[in-house]
């Protein structure tokens, strides 16, 4: 690198399950289209799903899955950008920016770690901003019950506080209490559908490490490992036609008697009669589904589901989409 080259910023977004972050990274591919930004998703459970929610873009969208980034595939972060250097390197182009979404239930701490710890990292990357973006809605659940939205709050720079629309003025005005108290230093924006202006994310080059040291004191030093509070993801596939009547009846039964436990379900549906992918996807009891394109020629038609929360009964889940599938008549379980 010479000296008047300057360091590739990174943007790191996090957030909590489904607060928005998919949503702010098509934004940002929006704006930055066809200026060799690379963007790196990770996923919680084994699955491309969010892959299929990024809009389609000539960015190199490159997905890390079946894994947590802040836990086991931080390697495969470090491998994938350090190929990245060196495909670019090999092509005379010169990699202008690379955003990363976390998963929803990653500490940032680790992700930051990777970029000032290890050498190589450190010497052609610098991070630019961590926006966390907050789901307006389920954040004083999500505060009460996970550790690691608190944690994605404290580590910020930037503070998304999203889908406005669904609170009062009083609401809103509490939450932004309730950020301060976490993260004094943070700036926050009111917004919906993560409509943040993004000069006010890119190229601002707000990440502060002493501000990232006063909350985690031992980051240059250690290794941070952090458990999942026994959240678990389960896929669901299967390559023959669902029934759409049936889909509304096992659907409209997750949402209403298992959305308290569901943090985070989406997908893509192969379904009988239709010529078009159909997106479904929720965060609790808030569900959307959505006709998309037509299936491409040679593109295997299948459904693919991810299921993410807590105390998930897999046995049911799996009945429920054999029900859809038509397979079976019932698919609820007595009790939980
Ligand atoms: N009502 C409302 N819905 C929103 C808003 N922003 C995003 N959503 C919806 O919330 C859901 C989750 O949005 P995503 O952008 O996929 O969230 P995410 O953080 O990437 O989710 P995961 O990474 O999958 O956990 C989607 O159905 C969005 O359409 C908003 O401001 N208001």
């Amino acid at each position: 690198m010479t000296d008047e080259q300057k360091k590739i910023p990174v943007s790191l977004i996090t957030g909590f399950l489904g607060s928005g972050k998919t949503t702010l990274l098509n934004r940002i591919l929006r704006d930055v289209r066809g200026s060799n930004t690379a963007v790196i998703i990770n996923e919680f459970g084994e699955t491309g799903i969010d892959g299929k929610f990024v809009e389609e873009t000539k960015e190199e969208v490159i997905e890390i899955n079946n894994g947590c980034i802040c836990c086991n595939v931080r390697g495969d972060l470090i491998r994938i950008l350090k190929d990245l250097l060196v495909r670019a390197h090999k092509e005379g182009t010169q990699l202008q920016r690379v955003v990363i979404e976390t998963t929803g239930l990653a500490n940032p701490a680790p992700v930051i770690q990777t970029f000032l710890m290890d050498d190589v990292m450190r010497y052609w990357f610098e991070i630019d901003c961590v926006s966390t973006v907050v789901d307006s809605l389920h954040i004083d659940k999500q505060l009460t019950e996970h550790q690691i939205a608190q944690e994605q709050i404290a580590f910020a720079d930037r503070i998304i506080l999203n889908k406005q629309d669904l609170v009062s003025q009083d609401k809103r005005e509490a939450l932004i209490l309730r950020m301060q108290q976490i993260n004094p230093e943070a700036e926050i924006y009111n917004v919906q559908n993560s409509d943040v202006p993004l000069d006010k994310l890119l190229h601002v080059y707000s990440f502060s490490l002493d501000h990232t040291l006063r909350i985690r004191p031992d980051l240059l030093k250690q290794h941070h490992h952090h458990h999942h509070d026994d959240i678990q993801a389960i896929v669901l596939r299967d390559d023959r036609p669902m029934d759409s009547k049936r889909l509304d009846i096992w659907f409209s039964y997750l949402v209403q008697v298992k959305g308290e436990s569901l943090f985070r379900y989406k997908g893509i549906l192969h379904v009988a009669g239709e010529k078009r992918r159909v997106l479904f996807q929720g965060v609790h009891m808030l569900f959307a589904s959505n006709r998309e394109r037509e299936w491409k020629q040679g593109e295997a038609k299948q459904t693919e589901l991810v299921f993410i929360g807590k105390d998930l009964n897999e046995e049911e889940l799996r009945a429920g989409f054999a029900f859809c599938l038509g397979e079976v008549d019932e698919f609820q379980s007595k009790g939980a």
